[in-house]
């Protein structure tokens, strides 16, 4: 018999999981507050609606905000007394916190956290694939049942996630450098972009896209996260404003004086971004230096794309990861594409040879 999975709150993450363990087999019934949520989930295919009559699930997960998270874990612990419980919630410790409060027997309780997600939210935005290669960090506490981590292992590997077990405590320090503050630092570039004028903004390139897409995030969300992590979160804001700091102080030795050592602390700041930059991991947590991009240029005209991806299939090469440079009103648009190093020279060679333009 499939396993049965109740989802409590049908937004971005729960929806894109409902969507995800559905397709996996899993039985999945959906509630929300809200019945339009719940609804649009149920037609995007993440579940059937929950009823009355419904059997106890074998296991709960709480998609809801995180300031209201704890209180939903505790009443599904009770509501349910043998399904495992978990949540998504992107701050951990707090939540544990006020779970083992509110004195309910936690052992069925495992938090977790899928590091996947967009910068928009509600049912809308669900995506089945959204879980697929990214890390899924399963957080026990002492008292957690191992067959209940067990469970919660189970379900994120089904959604095609790489599983990391850590504690809460580590956990949050981990996502306030990873996570929180990268939030940060995109929410604050793009805020100066309020006032500039239009003549300005307009130069846009893909470098301020790419550092400013989670810009666009949900601000009651992210309040309730910074908030739910503001020691570990100031720490690391902390060590950003003395890096900022020592750039601005260089900046004024080249504006105000003969910059004596002021490059040398730019390219030190720029040379220490490559470092922490080459360290991201690639899919599944794999070494980042595994892969190596290969760009290809594509016309835009119906089909092209879905040609190259046929033609790189056809040659039997793995596609690690593909991202597309495309600037409006251009003919062409160059595809990304990322492959192990043993792939590189045979698909340049193939894809040459089927008169593809293959750059370095
Ligand atoms: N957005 C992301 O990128 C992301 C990634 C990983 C984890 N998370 C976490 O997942 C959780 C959900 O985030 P989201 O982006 O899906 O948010 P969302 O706003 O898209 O969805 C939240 C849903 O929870 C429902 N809800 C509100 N109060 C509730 C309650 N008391 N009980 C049950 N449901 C309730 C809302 O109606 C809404 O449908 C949050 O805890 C968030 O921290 C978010
Ligand atoms: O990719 C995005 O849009 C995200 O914001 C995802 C992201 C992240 O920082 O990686 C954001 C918050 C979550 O708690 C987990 C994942």
């Amino acid at each position: 018999m499939s396993t049965s999975v109740r989802i409590i709150g049908t937004g971005l993450i729960g929806t894109s999981l409902g969507i995800a363990l559905s397709s996996a087999g899993f039985a999945v019934t959906l509630e929300d507050p809200s019945p339009t949520a719940v609804r649009l989930a149920r037609d995007l295919r993440a579940g059937s609606l929950a009823t009355e009559t419904d059997a106890d699930p074998d296991i709960v997960v709480v998609g809801a905000p995180p300031d209201v998270t704890a209180q939903v874990v505790v009443d599904a612990l009770s509501r349910w007394p043998h399904a495992v419980v978990t949540d998504v919630a992107s701050v951990k410790e707090s939540v544990l916190r006020d779970v083992l409060a509110s004195g309910v027997d936690a052992t069925r309780y495992v938090g977790s956290h899928p590091m996947a997600g967009r910068e928009r939210s509600g049912a809308a935005a669900a995506r089945g694939d959204l879980f697929d290669g990214r890390a899924w960090v399963v957080v026990p506490h002492p008292d957690t049942t191992e067959e209940s981590v067990r469970r919660v292992r189970e379900l994120a590997l089904a959604v095609g996630a790489a599983v990391r077990v850590m504690p809460a405590h580590e956990h949050d320090e981990a996502v306030a450098a990873v996570s929180h503050v990268p939030q940060l630092a995109a929410s604050i570039v793009a805020s100066c972009l309020r006032e500039l004028p239009e003549s300005a903004v307009g130069l846009a390139g893909q470098g301020l896209r790419d550092v400013t897409r989670i810009a666009a995030s949900d601000p009651r969300l992210w309040t309730q996260i910074l908030a739910g992590n503001a020691a570990a979160v100031r720490d690391v804001l902390r060590h950003v404003r003395d890096q900022v700091d020592d750039v601005v102080t260089a900046l004024d030795g080249i504006v105000e004086r003969d910059g004596a050592g002021s490059l040398g602390t730019l390219s030190h700041v720029l040379e220490a971004g490559n470092l922490g930059h080459a360290r991201i991991p690639g899919k599944h947590g794999a070494a980042p230096a595994a892969y190596v991009v290969v760009s290809v240029v594509v016309p835009d005209e119906p089909g092209a794309l879905a040609r190259l991806l046929g033609d790189i299939g056809s040659a039997g090469i793995n596609l690690e990861d593909l991202h597309l440079e495309h600037g409006l009103g251009q003919a062409v648009g160059v595809a990304e594409v990322s492959v192990v190093p043993a792939s590189v020279e045979p698909l340049r060679t193939e894809l040459a040879r089927l008169g593809w333009r293959v750059h370095d």
